[in-house]
């Protein structure tokens, strides 16, 4: 295996220092570093190395949609966005609801080498929300599945998911829930407020949201087990969160890159693909999400990464599909709402992108530790100061519906090394 000096990086938890890379782990962060005489060296000056990111919830649509995304391709798109693990939702077809397809999504991971893949295992039978799936099969596979969600639904029934949290416990899984109250949202297609009443599209009200995280936390409370909310998007939500782990109740949640930065006046242009679940919502709400990433109340950034074929974006607005890329755009997007306003800083992002995504999963033992001599090489080398226009069709996810099009971002995806392997150098796939 080839070593890799990165000389006069920015190194997350330290100063400025060169990283030595060999044998799949760092091996050394420090000055004058004994490299062996046939490193390839990387210039780090300005740039800042970061753990490797850690999505925990990415759609690779793999099995059954692979005309919008394959394991391969996502993983692909996740390397390039500085990502080394996602999280693999389960609404496939078929679903992942058994050890089986876990393990067919983890192997296929596996194979395609550019990011550790962890399935995540469907809560119910066919995601249809009335029989709880073989959780403990899923767990004990060689997918070794710890989350859980119904994601696209949510497990509305109360009795369920309190089953669902019973049983996980055991093993002390998770499950992730996709708050969405299904009577209130019924042909929903964008935020509820003034704006859905003027482009005479049916509203997706807060409270559809909130209902159920409030909900859940009183559950999970009651069992004593562990809730991740999926995509939070309110400042209802967010305050709901926050006054849950002042009295110390256990929860954890995730914000989406978009609902950090777009809101929902990009509707008014009708284009689809600013279409997605939970609904992009108004500025106040983008402005509580900011505010509770910063303060730890939402725990990670998710991107909630969801390809579609132009067939199903390329519609009117009514008939497109929910969802948008983002495994690309990430970290620049999170740059600039949360790091060039100063509301984090680079190590907050390596916490809330990193270390904690791992922690949720349970993956900390390969992913998301910190950078250190002696961790596995898993990291990403990003330049701060470069900027990039956003252009869909050089994306290497296999669909295009990126809401960011045309938008000029900071920051840039130079490497990233998959345990000692560049999956990334250059800010081009290495293979
Ligand atoms: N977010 C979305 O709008 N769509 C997701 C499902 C989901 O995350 O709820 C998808 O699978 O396309
Ligand atoms: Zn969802
Ligand atoms: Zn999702």
């Amino acid at each position: 295996m080839t070593a890799y000096l990165i000389t006069g990086a920015g190194i997350i938890g330290g100063e400025v220092a060169d990283l030595l890379i060999d044998n799949g782990e760092i091996v050394a962060i420090g000055n004058d570093l004994d490299a062996p005489a046939d490193a390839t060296t990387i210039d780090g000056a300005g740039k800042i190395a970061l753990p490797g990111l850690v999505d925990l919830h990415t759609h690779l649509r793999e099995p059954g949609r692979e005309d919008a995304e394959t394991v391969l391709t996502g993983t692909r798109a996740a390397a390039l966005g500085g990502f080394t693990a996602v999280f693999a939702m389960a609404n496939t077809d078929p679903v992942a609801d058994t050890a089986g397809v876990v393990e067919q999504v983890w192997r296929l991971g596996r194979e395609a080498g550019y990011a550790d893949v962890y399935p995540i295992g469907a809560v119910t039978v066919g995601r249809q929300g009335t029989q709880l799936a073989e959780l403990g099969a899923m767990a004990d596979s060689a997918a070794r599945v710890r989350v859980f969600s119904d994601d696209g639904d949510c497990v509305w029934d109360a009795a369920l998911m309190r089953r669902a949290l019973e049983y996980v416990k055991a093993f002390g899984g998770t499950i992730a829930q996709h708050a969405q109250e299904p009577r209130l949202t019924q042909g929903a297609q964008m935020n509820e407020g003034a704006l859905s009443g003027v482009l005479g599209l049916t509203g997706w009200p807060s409270v559809a949201e909130e209902s159920i995280i409030a909900r859940d936390i009183l559950l999970n409370a009651h069992v004593g087990s562990k809730l991740h909310i999926c995509h939070l998007s309110t400042k209802g939500s967010v305050e709901i969160v926050r006054a849950a782990k002042r009295r110390g109740l256990e929860v954890t949640a995730e914000v989406t890159p978009h609902h950090l930065l777009l809101t929902e006046d990009k509707v008014e242009s009708y284009n689809p693909v600013y279409k997605v679940n939970p609904p992009l919502r108004t500025k106040e709400d983008v402005e509580a999400v900011r505010e509770g990433l910063a303060d730890g109340t939402i725990d990670i950034v998710a991107t909630d990464h969801a390809p579609h074929p132009v067939e199903d974006k390329d519609c009117e607005w009514s008939a497109a599909a929910f969802g948008m890329t983002g495994l690309e755009t990430a970290l620049s997007v999170v740059q600039h709402a949360m790091i060039d306003t100063k509301l984090m800083t680079w190590a907050d992002l390596a916490d809330r992108m990193s270390y904690r995504p791992a922690a949720i999963g349970q993956v900390s033992g390969e992913q998301g530790q910190p950078l250190a001599a002696g961790a596995p090489a898993n990291l990403v080398l990003v330049d701060p100061a470069s900027e990039r226009t956003v252009v869909p069709s050089e994306t290497a996810s296999l669909s295009r519906n990126t809401p960011f099009d045309g938008m000029t971002l900071p920051g840039r995806v130079v490497a990233t090394f998959l345990r000692g392997k560049p999956t990334v150098l250059d800010g081009k796939l290495t293979r």
